[in-house]
C-alpha cells in the first residue's frame, strides 16, 4: 500500500530547481527512513512556500523516536500547540539583549570573548586546534545566560556538565543514535554502551535540578540574574493555574534545548570561520582593516560597530551560507491534514507512547532473546512471521505520520538565488558600492514561525567572537594554505569543517 503511494508520488511536483537532488526528483518528493515517511522540500521556492506561505499548517515540530524518548514533549524544540507558543515566547523574551537582570547578553559575550583571546595569547607560539576552546567559550555563554555564571575553562563542575551534554548529544549524531531511533523500546531496556546516553541524560537533569533549588533559595525578584530566575518568577506567578506550562519539567526541557541547540551550532560556525579566513588571507586582511578603522586597537568590539562594518558582516553571512551546518533543517509536521503541491500530508500521529512502536521493538527483542543472530533468523523464521513483521513495520510508518524535511542546504546553495552557490564569495552579500546586501534565501536559521529562537544570540556571538579575535591576532595555518581544504568533513553528513591547527599571531 505504502510502496505504490511512493511510486505515484514521484510525479506531481513538476519543474526542476536545478539543485542536484531536484534534477532527479523534482522540488518535492517522498522518502522512507527509520520507520518514518518524509516529504522532502528542495530549493528556496518550495521551502519558503511551506514555512512562510503555509506557516499556519507547517509550524508543528516533527518528532522522531529518539527525541520522543528523551524530551517527551517538554521544552521548546520538540513541543507543539500552547506549550510551544508559551515556551518559545518566554525563550525569545529572555534571550533578548536586555531580557533579564542588570547585565546584557552582549556584555556576557564580550566577557567570554575576552577570556578566549587571553587563552589564545597564552598559546601564541603553539599550534592549536581551536575546537575544544571554542566549545568551552560558547557553552560558557549559555551558562552565563542560564545559570548566571561563567566557569573557568578547567572547572570540574563545568567539565562534567559538558561531558554529560556531549555524551547525550551522541544520541542525535552517532550510529548508536540511529539504532535508538529505529528500536527505541528495545534499546531502552537492552544493556550496552548506549546506556551511557541515558545515564548522562539523568545526570544532566540532576545538575539542572540542583541549580534550580540553589536559585530558589537565593531568588531576588527585583533583580533576576538569569534565565532560571526568570522562569522561577513565572512559576510563582502561575502557581494557582493547574494548566501552567511553567513547571520543572519544562524548565529542564528548555535548558537542555538551549545547550543542545545553541552550543555545537555556533562552535562549528566559528571553526569554519577561522579555517576560511586562513584559506583566504586577503579576506582576513580586509576585515583587519575594517576593525582598525571602525573599532581601533584598544576598545572592545560592540554590537553598535556591526552596522559600520559591511565587509565583515558580508563575510560572516557568507561563512554561514557556505558552511551550511544544518543541511536538512529540523523536521516539521502538519498540524492538520493537508495537500501540499499534490502530496498528501496527514496530521502527524501524536503520541508519546506509540503502542505500535513498542510492539515492533518487542517482536525484534523476542527474536534476539531466543539466541539467534539476525542473519540466522532470516533463514529460519517462517514466511508468516516475516510477513507480519513487514506489515507491522509498514503500519508503524503509517501511524507515525509524515514529516516535512526542509532541505536548507538546497536553499543556501540554490543556483537560482546565488551566483556562485558552491564558491566562497562574500560578494553574495555586497552591492556594487560595497554596502551590505540582505538576501532572502539566506536561511541558515530557517524561516517562518518555527525559525531558530537563538538567531539574535548566535549572530551576536559570531560578530563579537570574530572581531575580538581578529582585533588582536592574525590567524595563520600550520600547513601551506593551498593544502587547507574548506569543503566539509566527508563523514559528517556535509556539515562539519575538517579538523585543523592554527597559530594565533599577535598583531
Ligand atoms: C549558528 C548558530 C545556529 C544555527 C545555524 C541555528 C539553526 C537553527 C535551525 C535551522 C533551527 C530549526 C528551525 C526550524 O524548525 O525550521 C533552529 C531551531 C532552534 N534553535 Fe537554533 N541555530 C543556531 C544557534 C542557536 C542558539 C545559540 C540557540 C539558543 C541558545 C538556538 C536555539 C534554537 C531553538 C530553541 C530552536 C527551536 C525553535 C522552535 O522549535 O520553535 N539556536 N536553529
Amino acid at each position: 500500500m505504502l510502496r505504490s503511494q511512493t511510486l505515484s508520488e514521484s510525479g506531481p511536483t513538476g519543474g526542476s530547481t536545478d539543485f542536484p537532488l531536484s534534477e532527479t526528483y523534482g522540488p518535492v518528493f517522498t522518502i522512507y527512513f527509520a520507520s518514518q515517511r518524509f516529504v522532502v522540500l528542495i530549493g528556496y521556492d518550495a521551502v519558503k512556500e511551506a514555512l512562510v506561505d503555509h506557516s499556519d499548517v507547517f509550524s508543528d515540530r516533527g518528532e522522531v523516536e529518539v527525541t520522543r524518548l528523551f524530551f517527551k514533549d517538554y521544552g521548546v524544540v520538540m513541543s507543539n500547540g500552547e506549550r510551544w507558543k508559551t515556551l518559545r515566547r518566554f525563550a525569545l523574551t529572555t534571550l533578548r539583549n536586555f531580557g533579564m537582570g542588570k547585565r546584557s547578553i552582549e556584555e556576557r559575550i564580550q566577557e567570554e570573548a575576552r577570556c578566549l583571546t587571553e587563552r589564545f595569547m597564552k598559546m601564541k607560539d603553539t599550534p592549536v586546534d581551536p575546537t575544544d576552546l571554542l566549545h568551552l567559550a560558547i557553552s560558557n555563554v549559555i551558562c552565563s545566560i542560564v545559570f548566571g555564571e561563567r566557569f573557568d575553562y578547567e572547572d570540574e563542575k563545568f567539565m562534567s556538565l559538558l561531558s554529560h551534554i556531549r555524551e547525550f548529544t551522541k544520541a542525535f549524531t552517532s550510529f548508536l543514535g540511529l539504532f535508538l531511533n529505529i528500536f527505541p523500546t528495545m534499546m531502552t531496556h537492552a544493556p550496552g554502551p548506549h546506556q551511557k546516553i541515558f545515564k548522562s541524560f539523568e545526570k544532566l537533569k540532576e545538575f539542572i535540578t540542583k541549580e534550580m533549588k540553589a536559585h530558589q533559595d537565593t531568588l531576588d525578584e527585583n533583580c533576576p540574574r538569569d534565565l532560571i530566575d526568570c522562569f522561577l518568577m513565572r512559576m510563582k506567578e502561575e502557581k494557582k493555574n493547574p494548566n501552567s506550562e511553567f513547571h520543572e519539567k519544562n524548565l529542564q526541557g528548555t535548558i537542555t534545548d538551549l545547550f543542545i541547540a545553541g552550543t555545537e551550532t555556533t562552535t562549528v560556525t566559528l571553526r569554519y570561520s577561522f579555517l576560511i579566513l586562513m584559506k583566504y588571507p586577503e579576506i582576513q586582511d580586509r576585515i583587519h582593516k575594517e576593525i582598525d578603522s571602525v573599532i581601533g586597537k584598544d576598545r572592545c568590539p560592540s554590537m553598535e560597530d556591526r552596522s559600520k562594518m559591511p565587509y565583515t558582516e558580508a563575510v560572516i553571512h557568507e561563512i554561514q551560507r557556505f558552511g551550511d551546518i544544518i543541511p536538512a533543517g529540523l523536521a516539521h509536521a502538519a498540524s492538520k491534514d493537508t495537500i501540499f503541491r499534490g502530496y498528501n500530508i496527514p496530521k502527524v500521529f501524536v503520541s508519546s507512547h506509540n503502542p505500535l512502536s513498542a510492539q515492533f521493538d518487542h517482536v525484534l527483542l523476542l527474536c534476539i532473546l531466543k539466541g539467534r543472530s539476525l542473519v540466522d533468523l532470516r533463514q529460519r523464521i517462517s514466511p508468516m512471521l516475516v510477513l507480519s513483521y513487514v506489515c507491522l513495520h509498514l503500519l508503524h510508518i503509517y501511524f507515525q505520520g509524515t514529516l516535512l524535511l526542509t532541505m536548507l542546504t538546497s536553499v543556501l546553495k540554490d543556483p537560482k538565488q546565488f551566483e556562485n552557490p558552491d564558491k566562497f564569495d562574500p560578494g553574495h552579500f555586497l552591492d556594487e558600492n560595497g554596502a551590505f546586501k540582505k538576501h532572502e534565501a539566506f536561511l541558515p536559521f530557517s524561516t517562518g514561525k518555527r525559525a531558530c529562537v537563538g538567531e539574535g544570540l548566535a549572530r551576536m556571538e559570531l560578530f563579537l567572537f570574530l572581531t575580538t579575535t581578529l582585533q588582536k591576532f592574525t590567524l595563520k595555518p600550520t600547513v601551506d594554505r593551498k593544502d587547507l581544504e574548506i569543503t566539509p568533513e566527508p563523514k559528517t553528513n556535509g556539515s562539519r569543517p575538517r579538523s585543523y591547527e592554527m597559530y594565533t599571531v599577535p598583531r
